[in-house]
């Protein structure tokens, strides 16, 4: 296949990308503008930027003549008992002709925690552009991805151009923090979600400088596990030697939850992982992906597996378990002499299928009792699952993914590697298991973007190249749309 644009293979999308080649700056602008917002979700202080980020969301659409509907979602309970809200999150729909296709794009544009004290180069939320990348909080993760899609409409309202698919979109504010009260939503909203045809999501990574389809994600099962001492914090020259410590409780058992080779140390937690089939090991063989430069990307020097096929099977098809951190803890600078009272130890276990959140959760609870007891303890403790989301696969042969190989191939000169990813996207299985629609991943970050890391970026070059394929995507969509339709005629 001839990539579109230079080529001159067709009027409408050489217009189509005429424009977004020449508006490229506003478009980086604009992304600049959305980065400046602090929309972190995890931060209750931020709560005010998170919902101005989502209206100037609902702005940006209004504009593009959609509809757009500001749906309530409730209250967030805090550690200290207070309530905020959440932020409302974005249905909107802008075309509504029963002869084309339905496309709904999922987003979100909350992000990840930022301080450039965390060792960024830049100012996270003063978007830098060095070298042709585009370096700020969300700039892949997921605002460069969701402008992206807009760009993409606007280019064809700014051009008059008839947009050859009905699109809805539904965005939110809270995904960083596992996406509470989506399924809620999706479930009191279903006559939205009654006409849609195909769910997009555009929030993950390539693989390798070579662009990627998604077909499957690992779930998230996040756990709190609290050791509770007494009512205050101590002077360990005072108290130190005379009591059991919280916090020596919580690292003994944090410390028994995986050990040094990746293994997990939960009783039964693999019992329900799928077995590996020679087909499918057959799959990792032919994957682009090039051990060293992943290694450069995230700045490791050694993995614990040495081959690709295990890497890829490690970060797609087997549960892995992350300590992320201890609420209550001292980890200020200096050498504070405390004893804290109360620790939140957090990590979480990447889910795979056939796993269920329900029996992991069981499974955790039960090991970390075991361990709690023979440590003697007369601390309290409590173990909590704060996020149950599932895996995701999905069957490759829907039409959309023959749509979406074609666009990737007319906009970048190749086919895509179809590949899976190690993180989650909570709402990806929930759509799929509610709504019975086929969902596809159609990422446009680069392979190094560093989500959730100090210099998270995106390329110009992905973040403008991955606007014409959104809009040549509608175009394809709407051929094999049709096409199907046309099979189904009697
Ligand atoms: C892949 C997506 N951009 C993302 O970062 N998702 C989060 C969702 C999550 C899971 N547990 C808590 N949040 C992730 O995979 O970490
Ligand atoms: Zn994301
Ligand atoms: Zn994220």
């Amino acid at each position: 296949m001839v990539p579109y644009g230079s080529h001159g293979s067709e009027p409408l999308v050489d217009e189509l990308f005429n424009y977004i080649d020449t508006h490229q700056d506003e478009f980086v602008q604009d992304l600049k503008d959305w980065i400046a917002i602090p929309s972190d979700s995890s931060d209750p202080l931020l709560r005010g930027d998170l919902s101005k980020m989502v209206e100037i969301t609902a702005e940006s659409l209004q504009a593009l003549g959609a509809t757009v509907n500001l749906v309530d979602m409730g209250e967030e309970k805090l550690n200290d008992g207070r309530s905020i809200p959440f932020p409302k999150a974005i249905l909107a729909e802008l075309g509504k002709n029963s002869s084309k296709a339905t496309v709904c794009i999922y987003g979100h544009v909350d992000v990840q925690p930022a301080k450039k004290e965390d060792g960024w180069k830049t100012d996270p939320y003063n978007m830098t552009e060095i070298n042709g990348n585009l370096y700020g909080r969300g700039a892949t993760d997921n605002k460069g991805p969701v402008l992206a899609w807009i760009n993409a409409v606007k280019t064809y309202r700014t051009l008059d151009q008839e947009i050859p698919v009905n699109i809805k979109f539904i965005i939110e504010g809270v995904e960083e923090t596992g996406s509470p009260g989506l399924e809620d939503l999706i479930k009191a909203n279903a006559s939205f979600f009654a006409d849609v045809d195909y769910i997009v999501i555009s929030d993950n990574l390539w693989l390798s400088r070579k662009p990627a389809l998604t077909y499957g994600t690992r779930g998230s099962a996040y756990f709190f596990v609290e050791v509770e001492g007494g009512t205050k914090d101590l002077h360990s020259g005072t108290f130190g030697g005379i009591i059991h410590e919280a916090m020596r409780d919580l690292v003994y058992l944090l410390a028994n939850l995986i050990d040094s080779s990746g293994h997990i140390l939960i009783p039964g937690i693999c019992d329900d992982v799928a077995p590996l089939t020679e087909e499918e090991r057959r799959l990792y063989e032919n994957i682009d992906f090039d051990l060293e430069e992943h290694k450069n990307n995230g700045g490791v020097n050694t993995f614990l597996y040495s081959t690709k096929e295990e890497i890829l099977q490690h970060l797609w098809r087997y549960p892995s378990l992350t300590i992320h951190g201890i609420e209550g803890a001292f980890s200020g600078p200096g050498s504070k002499t405390v004893i804290p009272s109360k620790v939140i130890g957090k990590f979480s276990i990447r889910q795979v299928p056939d796993m269920k959140s329900a029996v992991v959760q069981q499974q955790v609870t039960k090991h970390l009792e075991d361990v709690f007891a023979k440590l003697k303890s007369p601390n309290k403790l409590t173990v909590s699952m704060q996020i149950g989301a599932s895996p995701w696969v999905a069957d490759v042969n829907d039409p959309q993914y023959e749509a979406a190989r074609n666009a990737i191939t007319k906009v970048f000169g190749v086919p895509p590697d179809m590949i899976r990813d190690g993180s989650t996207i909570p709402l990806a299985r929930i759509f799929q298991d509610l709504t019975k629609k086929s969902v596809m991943m159609l990422p446009i970050g680069g392979a190094d973007d560093g989500e959730h890391s100090q210099h998270e970026k995106i390329s110009r070059s992905n973040y403008i190249q991955g606007t014409k394929l959104f809009a040549i995507f509608f175009l394809e969509l709407s051929k094999v749309h049709e096409e199907l339709m046309a099979k189904k005629q009697p």
